[in-house]
C-alpha cells in the first residue's frame, strides 16, 4: 500500500504565550490534490512551514512517503518542492541564477538542471525574470520563480503556501494545468489558500484550519456539507458581521 504523501501527528508549536499550532493532525494522500484553509493567522504557514522542516516544531510527529521527517530529513527533503511564506531569496541574484543555485544545493547534474530551469522559465512566462535581480522582480514574479525552484528537482511531494497570490489570472492558469499534470502523473500536491473557488475547481480533499486547530477535513464535498465552500467556511470559523456596524465617519452623509 502506498504511504500517505503527508502525515502529521500531535503537531504543537507555541510562539511566547501564544498555541499557533494547537494538536494537529492531517493526512494528505497520495496523488491527490489537497486544501490547507482558514482565516488569517490560523496556523496555515506555521503547519506548512513545520511539516517541509523550516520550523521547529514543539512536538509532534510528521511522516513524507513513510519516512519519518526528524530522522530522515535528507530523504523527505529529497522527495519535497516547497513554496514557502514570505520567499526569503538571495536578492541580488537573478531569477536564473536562483534556479542554478538551488540546483546545486540539491546536488543536480549541471546539463539537467540547465534544460529543466529553461523549460520552467519558458513555461511560466519568466524570460524577464531570468535576467532580473530578485530585489527589482515584481511579487507575482517572485512568485512563479519559487514555484519553479520547487518544481526543478521533480519532487513527489509539493507544498506551497499560497501559490497563485499576487499571480496574474493567465500565469494562474499555467500554474493550474502544470499541477494538475503533476499530480495526475502520481504527485501529490498540498496547497493553503484563501480561495474556496480554488478549492473547489482543484483540490480532491480539505483541512479547514482555526485557531490552531483542525475543525473540519475530508473531501471537499464532505466538508462542504450541501452548501457551497465559502458558505460553510464561514460557518466553520464563525460568522461575524463584522464590517456592518460602526465606520460612520467614512460611511455616513457628508
Ligand atoms: N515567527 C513567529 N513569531 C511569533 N508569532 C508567530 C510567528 N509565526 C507565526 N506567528 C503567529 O502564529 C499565528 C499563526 O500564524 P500563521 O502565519 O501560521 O497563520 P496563517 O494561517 O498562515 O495566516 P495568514 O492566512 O494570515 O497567512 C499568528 O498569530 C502569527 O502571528
Amino acid at each position: 500500500m502506498i504511504p500517505p504523501a503527508l502525515e502529521i501527528r500531535g503537531l504543537v508549536k507555541t510562539f511566547a504565550a501564544h498555541r499557533a499550532v494547537d494538536d494537529i493532525d492531517l493526512t494528505v494522500r497520495s496523488g491527490t490534490f489537497h486544501g490547507i484553509v482558514g482565516p488569517n493567522g490560523a496556523g496555515k504557514s506555521t503547519t506548512i512551514g513545520m511539516a517541509v522542516g523550516l520550523v521547529t516544531p514543539d512536538a509532534g510527529e510528521i511522516r513524507i512517503l513513510g519516512h519519518d521527517a526528524r530522522r530522515e530529513r535528507g530523504v523527505t527533503r529529497a522527495l519535497t518542492g516547497v513554496l514557502p511564506d514570505g520567499l526569503d531569496f538571495p536578492e541580488r541574484l537573478t531569477g536564473a541564477e536562483l534556479l542554478r543555485y538551488s540546483a546545486g544545493l540539491r546536488g543536480m547534474p549541471r546539463a539537467a538542471a540547465s534544460d529543466r530551469a529553461a523549460e520552467l522559465i519558458e513555461v511560466l512566462g519568466l524570460t524577464k525574470g531570468a535576467g532580473t535581480p530578485l530585489a527589482d522582480c515584481s511579487t507575482g514574479t517572485r512568485k512563479k520563480l519559487g514555484l519553479a525552484q520547487a518544481l526543478l528537482h521533480a519532487p513527489r511531494l509539493l507544498v506551497l503556501d499560497e501559490p497563485f497570490e499576487a499571480v496574474d489570472p493567465v500565469s494562474s492558469a499555467t500554474i493550474r494545468r502544470v499541477l494538475r499534470r503533476f499530480v495526475a502523473g502520481g504527485g501529490t500536491c498540498v496547497l493553503s489558500t484563501h480561495s474556496m473557488l480554488l478549492v473547489e475547481q482543484m483540490c480532491d480533499e480539505v483541512t479547514v484550519i482555526h485557531q490552531g486547530r483542525v475543525v473540519a477535513a475530508g473531501t471537499v464535498a464532505e466538508v462542504a456539507a450541501g452548501s457551497n465552500l465559502e458558505d460553510r467556511f464561514v460557518e466553520l470559523v464563525g460568522a461575524d458581521a463584522s464590517g456592518s456596524a460602526g465606520l460612520d465617519w467614512l460611511t455616513g452623509p457628508r
